[in-house]
């Protein structure tokens, strides 16, 4: 038996926004099918590293792959940009404009030449999935924060990248709506995506993680399964002692 190759690969990875060094040499390894929670307090570079493997900002320095692709350096056309990574942010930034049902069709419709039946019928299967199915002819402003970022999620699952981004997904919800999401997620991670999730929410770390990398200005200085990442560096990322 072959050992797995890791889907994503950072390798020695900086980033500086002027003289502000926001990574600073961090390496990561995440293997298909695996759950890679990020914690660290604000402002230790969490959301800079999501933002670098989904290509929302470029590196200074090091290599990072995903799925054997080359991207730090570089912005791929949009199409492959989401073809290979589904991001999540923190407010889920749908447009007033469309439906649930035109949200979750519009990028696959515009940018993969496949089907429009197909891809209502894909985009129908992940609204039930995520129990929003009879809200496919709703406007945002008729959903909860939660069930907004829910279609947030299905949104970037419509095109079947190969891995999840996740920027603290219910750092803007209350408790309930935060308890929907994370089920969500929860679910998604029994499908067997690859998720970088970048959370405060220590049960969600503690259960579905397979391995927390914890941050702290700038570098990861802590890595393992979440039974071994220390009650230190939860407190920590909730941005308590420091
Ligand atoms: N576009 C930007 N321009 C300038 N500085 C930035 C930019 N984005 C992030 N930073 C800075 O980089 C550092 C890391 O920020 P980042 O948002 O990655 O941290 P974080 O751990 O995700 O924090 P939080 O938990 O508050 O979201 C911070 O000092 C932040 O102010």
């Amino acid at each position: 038996m072959t050992a797995l190759s890791p889907i994503v690969v950072v390798d020695g990875v900086s980033k500086r926004f002027g003289a502000l060094t926001a990574l600073d040499d961090v390496s990561l390894s995440v293997l298909p099918g695996a759950v890679q929670c990020i914690v660290g307090p604000p402002g230790s570079g969490k959301s800079t590293l999501l933002r670098c493997i989904g290509q929302c900002e470029t590196i200074d320095a090091g290599s990072i792959t995903v799925a054997g692709e080359p991207i730090g350096h570089l912005r791929l056309d949009i199409a492959s940009q989401h073809l290979m990574t589904g991001m999540v942010f923190p407010h889920p930034d749908l447009s007033d404009q469309m439906t649930v049902l035109q949200t979750l069709i519009e990028r696959p419709l515009t940018l993969l030449k496949r089907p429009r039946r197909e891809i209502v019928a894909e985009a129908m299967a992940l609204l039930d999935r995520v129990g929003l199915a009879e809200k496919r002819d709703s406007y945002p402003s008729e959903l909860s924060g939660g069930q907004q970022q829910r279609v947030a999620i299905v949104r970037a699952l419509a095109m079947r990248p190969q891995v999840m981004l996740f920027d603290e997904p219910t750092s803007a919800l209350d408790p309930e709506h935060a308890g929907e999401v994370l089920a969500a997620m929860r679910d998604l991670a029994a499908t067997g995506m690859t998720m970088i999730v970048a959370t405060r929410e220590r049960d969600f770390v503690r259960k579905v993680a397979s391995n927390v990398a914890v941050m702290d200005r700038a570098r990861i200085v802590e890595q393992g399964p979440p039974q071994r990442v220390s009650e230190r560096a939860f407190v920590r990322s909730l941005g308590g002692e420091r």
